[in-house]
Formats: C-alpha cells, structure tokens, sequence
C-alpha cells in the first residue's frame, strides 16, 4: 500500500512550520485577560464580540461569524469586549477593561468621555524636527501610564535629519520604560520597525500633533489592504453618516488599529497617577524630604535640592515635572471647584489683612 505523505509536506512557497490557525476570536485581539473573566457555559450562552465603532446611533460589534449594530444604551467604548446577548443586546455585558482612554467631557460636571478601550501599545509620534519636544512627550507618556497602555516613541523624518541619534538620546533619557524609535515613516520599514508590538492580537493607537506623520505610519502598516478599507469608510457603505465614528480596523493578520479623530484631542486631566509614574524618580525623592510641604527651594533637609546639587536630577525635569503636575490639576478641577478655591483664597486674603490691620491697630 502506498500512502499518500503529501498532506505532511509543505506546499510550495509555504513555510515549513506552519503556525496554528488563529481563531476569529483571537484575531479580533481575544486575549487571556478577558478569557479568564469568563467561564465555559456563558461563552456559549453569551458569546464575546468586540466593539468596532460607536456613533451616536449605535455601536458596531464583530465576534465569531458575527458582524453587526447593537442600539445605544450601553457605556461603552470602541475596543471593548462585551458578552453579547443576541435577543437584548442592551443586556450585554461588558468585560474588564485592560486599558481605558478617556477625556473630560465639554461642561462642568466630572463627567468623562469614553474614547478607545483594551489598547495594548501606543504609538506616541513625533519627527526629528522642531516639533520634537520633551515636554509634549511627556504628557503623552504620562496620559499612555494612566490609562495603562504601553507607550513607544516614534520619531519619524529621520530621512530629512542630519543628527537622528541627538533626537533618540534625548528621547531616550523622558523614560527607561519607553522605547524609542526614528524612522522614514514614508519609505522606510515601518512594519519591521514596529513590529515587536504590532503581533496579531493586538492593538494600537497613535498620539502626536498634525503633519507628524500618523496617517502615514497607519498606511504603512496595512499596506495595500488599506485602500479598500478607506474606500468603506469613505463610501459609507452602510448609508451612516461615518466621519466621526470612533473605529478600529483590522489588518488581515489581526492587528487592530484605532483611528479615532478623539485621541488627538486628548487633555492632561485626572492624570495624577501616570504623572507620578513616569516621574517616580522625583516624588521618590520629594517623599524623603524633611518637610511633607516641602517646595524643594530652600527648605533644610530638601532630597529634590540635593539631588539636583549632586547631578543627579536635571532641574530642568524637575520645572517639567512641576508644569505637568499644574496643569493636570488645572483641567482635573471643575469650575465650581474652581471658584470655590478662588472664594477661599479671597476670604484668607481677607482674614490675612484683617489679622494684619488689628495687629497694626494693637501696636
Ligand atoms: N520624508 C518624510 N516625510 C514624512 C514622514 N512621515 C510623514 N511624512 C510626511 O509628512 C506629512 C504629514 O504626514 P501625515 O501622516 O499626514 O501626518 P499626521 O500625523 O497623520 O497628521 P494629521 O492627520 O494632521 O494628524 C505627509 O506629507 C507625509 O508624507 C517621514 O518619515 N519622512
Ligand atoms: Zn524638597
């Protein structure tokens, strides 16, 4: 008997290992943090599907032979992970998040804007030009840590820079936790270059300022799948109004990218915790100083001072650490809260000139 080995061969052009087939679920970014979350019988029951676009309208779901809209009603953002529940998709529920991007909704109220959800890697870009600026950097740093989303920093126009490495250095010393990457975003590898997070499964995002080169990285990545994916949106093939839909798309490999005109609009506020993250270095120091209240200027016993007097601590972080910090807390504050300060400093500049005339008046 002769028997048939081909099916054990490779076939032509195909690599020898080849790897296990990914299911939908995984391609869609499915990963051990929401499996864990949820047992066998409601994975039937309720089966997970991905939210691919909100609109005011709905949301837009994709999961296992599964591809369509839910109606508003749910606090959700693109990225999530909801059990679905096919007969009330209202009664869906929503998984933990592994990260959450957000903003400070227009008006008074703490109230928050959802923008983009289970982001794995952000992308944070700029070029090795005059936008290249620490401080922005860093803001962007801080808001990727407080929303727990892995930052890289991505210089791009390397190929119009003469000294790439000055930028790189520099980039290098905002965190040891940042990577940092130069690159021709427009004819350079760019897979290649980013590929160590862009594995099929995961999700990116991108953050920097106008004309550094986003969309460029984003086209670069999907290659020539992405006009087709343009031609959609631009169609609006389902007859939606699509312009500002928050999406994720899909390279066929299972890379999911976020575009959401939302991200590049995104402020520094309720960033305390990412902020004392990538500046652990200088509240380290500032929780061993002398004075709890301690304004690292001339107070005895100041750890910032000394550390700055030894070399260690650049002042000029220090300046930057102290800005971002103000202006988390500015956007952070509600107007009322706001003006309740404003009347609290107004009445102690009261009281203080009050004590101060009395004291005169006993003299
Ligand atoms: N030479 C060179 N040009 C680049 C590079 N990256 C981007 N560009 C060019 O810079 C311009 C702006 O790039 P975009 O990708 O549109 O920038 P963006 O960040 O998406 O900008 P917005 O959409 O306004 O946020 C385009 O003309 C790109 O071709 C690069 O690495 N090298
Ligand atoms: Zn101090």
């Amino acid at each position: 008997m002769t028997r048939d080995y081909s099916q054990f061969l490779p076939a032509m052009g195909t690599p020898l290992t080849d790897k296990p087939k990914r299911s939908a679920l995984d391609i869609l970014g499915w990963q051990p943090f929401f499996a864990t979350q949820v047992d066998v019988d409601t994975l039937t029951e309720k089966p997970p599907v991905r939210v691919t676009e909100v609109h005011k309208s709905g949301a837009n779901v994709r999961g296992d032979g599964f591809d369509g809209l839910i109606p508003p009603g749910l606090e959700i953002a693109v990225g999530d992970w909801l059990l679905f529940d096919e007969a009330l998709p209202t009664h869906s529920i929503l998984l933990d998040r592994k990260s959450l991007f957000k903003r400070r909704a227009a008006g008074h109220a703490k109230h928050y804007q959802l923008i983009a959800a289970n982001v794995d890697t952000v992308f944070v870009v700029t070029s090795c030009n005059q936008d290249f600026n620490v401080a922005r950097l860093e803001r962007f740093i801080a808001l990727a840590f407080e929303s727990e989303v892995a930052p890289v920093i991505v210089l791009t126009k390397a190929d119009l820079c003469d000294d790439v490495e000055r930028y790189v250095q520099e980039a290098q010393t905002i965190s040891d936790r940042v990577p940092v990457i130069a690159i021709d975003a427009k004819a350079g590898d760019v897979a290649g270059a980013l590929e160590d997070w862009c594995a099929p499964g995961q999700t990116i995002a991108f953050l920097g300022t106008s004309g550094v080169g986003k969309s460029t990285l984003v086209n670069a990545i999907f290659g020539s799948e992405q006009a087709a994916t343009s031609g959609i949106r631009e169609d609006d093939a389902r007859g939606r109004h699509t312009t500002t839909a928050r999406q994720l798309h899909f390279t066929e490999a299972g890379l999911g990218v976020l575009d959401t005109p939302g991200m590049r609009e995104l402020q520094l506020a309720d960033a305390e915790a990412g902020i004392a993250d990538l500046f652990s270095d200088v509240v380290d120091l500032a929780n061993q100083c002398k004075f709890n209240d301690c304004a690292h200027d001339t107070e005895p016993g100041c750890k910032v001072r000394a550390a700055i007097d030894a070399g260690t601590l650049d002042e000029a972080r220090l300046e930057r650490y102290r800005k971002l910090a103000a202006e988390d807390r500015h956007n952070t504050e509600t107007l009322a809260e706001r003006r309740a300060r404003q009347k609290d400093f107004g009445k102690m500049i009261k009281t203080v000139t009050k004590v101060h005339k009395g004291r005169k008046g006993r003299r």
